[in-house]
């Protein structure tokens, strides 16, 4: 489990957080009521059956979908309810995301994948390009900075995109099934990465199907018909752990 002390700063909290999708047949319900606290430094792998409501909810918290009820509190910050402009600008300069099929830019090289949302975010381009080549340097991409993201392996890009999901020192990095798209040993070479930044007090949030990179994790969070059912925030009611259906 976590060794993240319980006096660690919330650095994330949801509570009630609903989303409802409208749909053809009937509106489906991907978030009912979630309640969640993640403390700085945590490693957290949420799980649970397809459509369950994980990527919603990561979505919610990085301010890329809108939650219909509920808050949601990243570093101190109540970032549920704000209009688009904040909450893009606030996700630059506070939340790191990753994705499965990595999102890079593909006509420019590695180094400016980094430094480009560094730069967006108000760096310098000299300290970008430096804070960059940094980057690539931890994460044993170096010799790479000039290449573009296409002749590099899927594990490469994919240590590519959490470089750049790094470059403006987030206080939360969120990880939407960051191996899904790599072999299994690519996969296990994301999740020592991710390890080691947990080890450098990184506070990470990752989505994930396999079994096996969620053993990595310090805590797991499961996930069911769109509630949390097990690995909740200690303070949260237990009827919302199993999910407050009011409809
Ligand atoms: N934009 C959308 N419009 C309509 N329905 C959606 C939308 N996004 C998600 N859903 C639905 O919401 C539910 C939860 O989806 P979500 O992608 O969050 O689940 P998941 O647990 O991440 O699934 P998976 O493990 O298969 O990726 C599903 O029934 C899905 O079809």
């Amino acid at each position: 489990m976590s060794a993240v002390a319980p006096t660690a700063p919330v650095v994330l909290r949801l509570r009630g957080v609903r989303r409802t999708f409208d749909a053809e047949l009937a509106p489906v319900r991907a978030l009912r009521g979630v309640n969640l606290e993640i403390r700085a430094g945590e490693f957290v792998a949420i799980i649970g059956p397809s459509g369950c409501g994980k990527s919603t909810l990561l979505n919610v918290v990085a301010g890329l979908e809108t939650a219909d009820e509920g808050t949601v509190e990243v570093a101190g910050e109540t970032i549920s309810g704000r209009d688009p402009d904040w909450t893009a600008r606030f996700r630059r300069h506070h939340i790191g995301v990753v994705f499965q099929f990595f999102n890079l830019i593909d006509g420019v090289s590695a180094m400016q994948n980094i430094a480009l949302p560094a730069a967006i975010a108000g760096m310098r381009r000299r300290d970008a390009e430096a804070r960059a080549r940094d980057l690539l340097d931890l994460l044993g991409l170096g010799d790479r900075a000039d290449q573009l993201p296409s002749v590099l392996s899927g594990g490469q890009r994919q240590r590519l995109a959490i470089a750049r999901a790094l470059v403006n020192e987030p206080a939360l990095l969120l990880a939407d099934e960051p191996t899904g798209a790599l072999d299994s040993d690519g996969g296990l070479e994301i999740l020592e990465l991710f390890r080691r930044l947990h080890m450098d007090g990184h506070t990470i949030v990752m989505v994930t199907h396999s079994a096996e990179v969620a053993a990595g994790a310090g805590r797991l969070v499961h996930m069911r018909d769109g509630v949390i059912i097990d690995g909740r925030a200690e303070d949260a009611g237990a009827s919302e752990a199993h999910g407050d259906d009011r409809e």
